[in-house]
């Protein structure tokens, strides 16, 4: 890798025009950015040091969770939440510009599963008989598209990628529903948050909280740790362990520093009743301009 006096080495999902390099630039404006083929090779990228972070979609207002973002955060590597960013998406169809004046009768449409299905009643009520390619992200299939213009296919990206790889947009804003938001995490192997006072929201957590097995009322027993203690949930969702149906462990998101003495006492209660706890560390949202 190219040596230079840069202050951050920071892997996104590439290729370049992603929704991820926006909010990868949003934050990392002068540092070098390097584009990185799936979400897995940019978390393997920060957790060998090859960068010193990375920054990965983690949910969707419209779709939920991007589940291998939070499978190999648990199961693949040891790294900590640097700082979070949350984006607004607007998808649009685009074309190849020798195939914008006919590209109704385009066949076939590419995208990444998660843009592909914020666009789910557009192509549903529009292009039903058009067959759907998932891509490793819109602007890979942006890229895709570009480099095949002897085919009439379309991608669905943002504006950064009809620009990047020279396309038409076609249609505009095809997402299903208005409030489209993505949440970004940023990545480190170290347990360093960002801290730009100017423009951060509110301080989180995230743990990741394996139940003792088949203890009844044990799920109620964990949300009662926070509640008492008035600590806000802003998230919980449960993954499965992949060690059998019905094993699962739960990712729970608290709007609470990890070293507030009511958050610390919050967790040695837990592992107290049995259960094996896991902080991503705390860090602060940003949005996205
Ligand atoms: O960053 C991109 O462009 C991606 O393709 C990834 C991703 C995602 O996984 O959610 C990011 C934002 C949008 O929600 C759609 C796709």
């Amino acid at each position: 890798m190219e040596s230079k006096e840069w202050e951050n080495r920071v892997a996104y999902l590439g290729p370049e025009g992603t929704f991820t390099e926006l909010a990868t630039k949003e934050l990392f404006p002068n540092d070098w950015t390097i584009p990185f083929k799936t979400i897995p090779e940019c978390i393997e990228a920060v957790d060998s040091g090859q960068v010193d972070r990375a920054v990965v979609p983690v949910e969707n207002a419209l779709e939920g969770t991007v589940p291998l973002t939070i499978d190999y955060l648990f199961h693949e590597a040891d790294l900590y939440i640097a700082a979070e960013v949350l984006s607004p998406i607007e998808q649009h169809l685009m074309v190849h510009k020798d195939h914008a004046a006919h590209y109704g009768e385009m066949e076939r449409v590419y995208s990444h599963p998660h843009a592909l299905a914020q666009c789910h009643k557009f192509l549903h009520y529009h292009y039903r008989s058009v067959p759907l390619s998932q891509t490793t992200s819109t602007a890979a299939a942006a890229q895709y598209v570009s480099e095949h213009p002897e085919n009439n296919i379309a991608a669905i990206a943002n504006i950064a990628a009809a620009k990047q790889y020279d396309l038409a947009i076609v249609e505009q804003n095809i997402h299903d529903f208005h409030f489209n938001h993505t949440r970004f995490f940023v990545l480190s192997k170290r347990n360093d948050r960002i801290e730009r006072e100017a423009d951060q929201g509110p301080i989180k957590t995230t743990l990741m909280i394996k139940l003792p097995n088949d203890r009844s009322g044990a799920l109620h027993q964990v949300l009662s740790v926070f509640a008492w203690r008035q600590i806000n949930l802003s998230k919980i969702e449960s993954r499965p362990l992949k060690t059998g149906l019905g094993d699962y462990f739960f990712i729970v998101d608290l709007l609470e520093d990890e070293h507030a003495p009511l958050m610390m006492g919050a967790m040695e209660e837990l592992r107290a009743l049995g259960c094996s706890v896991k902080s991503l560390g705390s860090y602060y949202t940003y949005q996205q301009k």
